[in-house]
């Protein structure tokens, strides 16, 4: 089965929480109609079903915390090869959020074309994120929960840009300008790619 996806364009979408990285991708979908695979959506998926999965990952997000890697990865695997005959693309928003989680999506999947690193500064960050909070309903936007999400995204995902850095695959796009700017940016680096 997974052979239906080896050949796959893959593109990954990292960068902080609150960065903006689901706004982009929404904005690719339009244009390019790519397949978006958001982990953290789909993990809320799987909470929102109210499994017992669902309850332990439910109590890991709401601590700003990495679920284990072998359940975002299982995921994202099955969703993409639910969509094997019809994408055109895979857009692969929040993974990988540390340099293992890179190697196996490697190992079991195959490798990224680009890397899209929606890059903004910490306090913008929280500031978006706390606006996001009135609205959003997610346990996890609360400025303790946010804070955590922070420090972990500088310790354990930033080494996965420098990691990919070594192979020339990053594009490094400026997410403090307002989105339709910031899109004329990823829309660039996209259509380097065909
Ligand atoms: N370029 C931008 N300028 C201003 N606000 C933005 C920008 N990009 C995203 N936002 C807002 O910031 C919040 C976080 O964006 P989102 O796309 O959910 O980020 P992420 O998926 O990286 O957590 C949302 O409320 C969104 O509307
Ligand atoms: N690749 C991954 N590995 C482990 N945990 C993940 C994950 N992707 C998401 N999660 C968990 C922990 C995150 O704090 C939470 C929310 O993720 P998210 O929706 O991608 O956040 P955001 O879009 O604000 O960056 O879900
Ligand atoms: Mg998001």
């Amino acid at each position: 089965m997974a052979d239906k996806i080896k050949n796959a364009k893959i593109v990954f979408v990292v960068g902080g929480p609150g960065s903006g990285k689901g706004t982009q991708c929404e904005k690719i979908v339009a244009k390019y109609g790519y397949t978006h695979l958001s982990s953290g959506d789909l993990l809320r998926a799987e909470v929102a079903s109210g499994s017992d999965r669902g309850k332990q990952l439910q109590a890991i997000m709401q601590k700003g915390e990495l679920v284990p890697l072998d359940t975002v990865l299982d995921m994202i695997k099955d969703a993409m090869i639910a969509k094997a005959d019809v994408s055109k693309g895979y857009l692969i928003d929040g993974y990988p959020r540390e340099v293992k989680q890179g190697e196996e999506f490697e190992k079991k999947i195959g490798a990224p074309a680009l890397l899209l690193y929606i890059d903004a500064k910490g306090e913008t960050m929280v500031k978006r994120l706390m606006k996001r909070g009135e609205t959003s309903g997610r346990a996890d936007d609360n400025e303790e929960t946010i804070k955590k999400r922070l420090d972990l995204y500088y310790k354990a995902t930033e080494p996965v840009i420098a990691y990919y850095e070594k192979r020339g695959i990053v594009r490094k796009i400026n997410s403090e300008l307002p989105v339709d700017e910031v899109f004329a940016i990823v829309e660039k680096a996209i259509d380097e790619l065909k």
